[in-house]
């Protein structure tokens, strides 16, 4: 794999508070706000405006990433994606898998307007992102789904609020299965770069893992990081 430069990280200017509140609807794709012109404000009956949008998921790449000019490197759809896989595997008998993989897919869906905010961006903190988030679902859901499949539309924003408020057990496991994602990503990048590039600040989330199950799954990944660093001058010669 080429490792080419990787874009520039959104700049101060992108995210610097903006004079005006951060809104959704002005941070549509171009074609989107098209359609909705051609068809003026009338409900949209059509869920292919909201496919347009869904792409951006997979477009835009995660912030933490480039913050570390790993490119090129995973989109926020990638991550989704394979956390809904890792849902189908939990043993856990009591808890319902299909829902599971179901929050895996929607509890980043406001990034596709919003964008990848880390938890360390200087200029968007919690309450920001939260704001933006959340305007950004209940638009999806009224504007887009709901005109189309209004139960659609219910139960993405209830998933939504149910991974965002850990409301069940299922939101449970998917938080900790965003972790253990994300930390599974960074010893993929650690090992693709042959140890040049030490991603530790991502591995205090370790410790914020709560279910039994997860945590036996982070154990082997934090287990073979350590390993791969005791040898890394061996291995990669
Ligand atoms: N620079 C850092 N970035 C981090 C850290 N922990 C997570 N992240 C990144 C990963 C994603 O790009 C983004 C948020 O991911 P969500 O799945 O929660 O939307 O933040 C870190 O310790 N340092
Ligand atoms: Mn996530």
């Amino acid at each position: 794999m080429t490792h080419t430069t990787p874009p520039p990280t959104p700049d101060a200017k992108t995210y610097a508070m903006p004079t005006m509140e951060w809104r959704p609807e002005d941070n549509i794709p171009e074609c989107v706000k098209s359609q909705l012109s051609n068809m003026g404000h009338s409900l949209l009956p059509h869920p292919l405006p909201f496919f347009h949008i869904i792409q951006e998921l997979k477009i835009k790449k995660r912030t933490g990433w480039l913050d570390f000019q790993i490119w090129p490197c995973e989109s926020i759809a990638d991550h989704m994606y394979r956390m809904g896989v890792m849902t189908m595997l939990i043993r856990d008998p009591n808890v319902n898998k299909d829902k599971c993989t179901r929050i895996a897919l929607v509890h980043d869906i406001a990034e596709a307007l919003v964008g990848d905010i880390t938890p360390c961006d200087p200029f968007v903190n919690k309450e920001e992102k939260h704001r933006r988030e959340l305007a950004t679902v209940e638009y999806l859901c009224e504007k887009f789904i709901k005109p189309y499949n209004e139960i659609a539309a219910e139960q993405l924003l209830n998933d939504w609020w149910d991974y965002e408020e850990c409301r069940s057990m299922e939101a449970r496991y998917v938080k900790d299965i965003d972790k253990y994602e994300v930390l599974l990503q960074c010893f993929e990048y650690e090992r693709l770069y042959k140890g040049e590039k030490n991603l530790q600040e991502f591995f205090t989330a370790v410790e914020l893992i709560k279910t039994d199950e997860v945590k036996s799954w982070i154990n082997e990944v934090v287990c073979q990081r350590d390993h791969f660093f005791e040898n890394v001058n061996q291995i990669c010669i």
